[in-house]
């Protein structure tokens, strides 16, 4: 028989984003001690472990250390932290699928009843609060909105890729993007290696968006425009969706058109995201999917039973 004692676990995505979410409700099952880098490497490999982008651990702020710091004031309102690592077993500040994958793992586990989830709530990450609430509860694809705040540029750069110097716009989600419109057909550049960028501009690394613009227009209800993109991101590699990424590459699209609000749907190689911008705020809204739950293995883990 599978010991199945092991802690919970659960395998989820937000268009093709994919994370292993580690629920934590009291703070004691996964101490920053035993989530180690070297561990979330393994839950993240493909072949070894369980595969994904990355980890969330689903855990009260009030058990986070640096939470006070990263949260300030707004400490008190976030019940709920997303602690993110990318698959390389780095901290994020952000991440725009994560966060709709967590709310929705905190309704799926009983953490969070529906109608508080309808109206908003308060998550802390290491970028900041950010509200994330419910859009509908449709079983087949629950959809979830996010307001991540306003995009804030970094400045020009660029990135080379297979000989190829693309130029960018460098913008922060609350994590680093240096988004590049590029008229380049998408689907023949090769992001199996990461893009070199310069380390002056981002000394903390930086995920590269390959964007194209397919419409920008006036409407009755203001600017709509729509973009594809793909994604390198730091920490990880090419993914098939980044939420922060389509943020910025939406913000990016406009700006380049002198506009700074409108509605934009990016479409990405996992499916498709709606970002809202204004010169105030972002709001993302996209699906979140629990593919399985379960638990991990104690002796994959390397713990004994005591
Ligand atoms: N995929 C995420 C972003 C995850 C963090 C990123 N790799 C970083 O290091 O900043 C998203 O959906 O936003």
């Amino acid at each position: 028989m599978i010991d199945a004692s092991g802690p919970r676990v659960l395998k989820g995505h937000g268009t093709e984003n994919d994370f292993v979410v580690l629920p934590d409700p009291d703070g004691t099952v996964w101490p920053e001690s035993r989530l180690d880098p070297a561990l979330v490497r393994r839950l993240c490999d493909r072949r070894e472990g369980l595969g994904a982008d990355g980890v969330l651990r689903v855990v009260p702020s009030a058990c986070v250390p640096d939470a006070a710091e990263v949260l300030g004031d707004a400490l008190d309102e976030c019940a709920w932290f997303m602690d993110h690592r990318n698959a390389d077993g780095s901290h994020a500040e952000m991440c725009g699928n994560g966060i709709r994958l967590y709310l929705h793992v905190l309704l799926a586990e009983g953490l969070l009843d529906a109608q508080t989830a309808r109206a908003g709530v308060l998550v802390g990450t290491r970028g900041g609060p950010r509200r994330v609430g419910l859009t509908t509860q449709d079983p087949a694809m629950p959809g979830y909105w996010v307001d991540m705040g306003p995009a804030r540029p970094l400045g020009r750069g660029e990135a080379r890729l297979g000989g190829v110097s693309y130029p960018g716009t460098g913008v922060s989600m609350g994590n680093p993007h240096l988004v590049c419109l590029t008229d380049a057909v998408l689907e023949g550049l090769d992001l199996t290696t990461a893009p070199a960028v310069d380390p002056v501009l981002f000394p903390d690394g930086v995920n590269v968006e390959l964007v194209n613009v397919l419409s920008a227009e006036e409407g009755p209800a203001g600017t709509t425009a729509h973009v594809r993109l793909r994604v390198s991101e730091r920490g990880v590699g090419e993914t098939r969706s980044c939420g922060t990424g389509a943020c910025a590459a939406a913000w990016a699209a406009l700006d380049a058109g002198g506009r700074s609000a409108g509605a934009v749907t990016v479409d990405v190689p996992g499916g498709r995201l709606s970002v809202e911008v204004s010169p105030q705020t972002t709001v993302l809204t996209g699906p979140a999917v629990v593919v399985s739950s379960g638990t991990l293995t104690p002796s994959w883990l390397g713990w004994s039973r005591g």
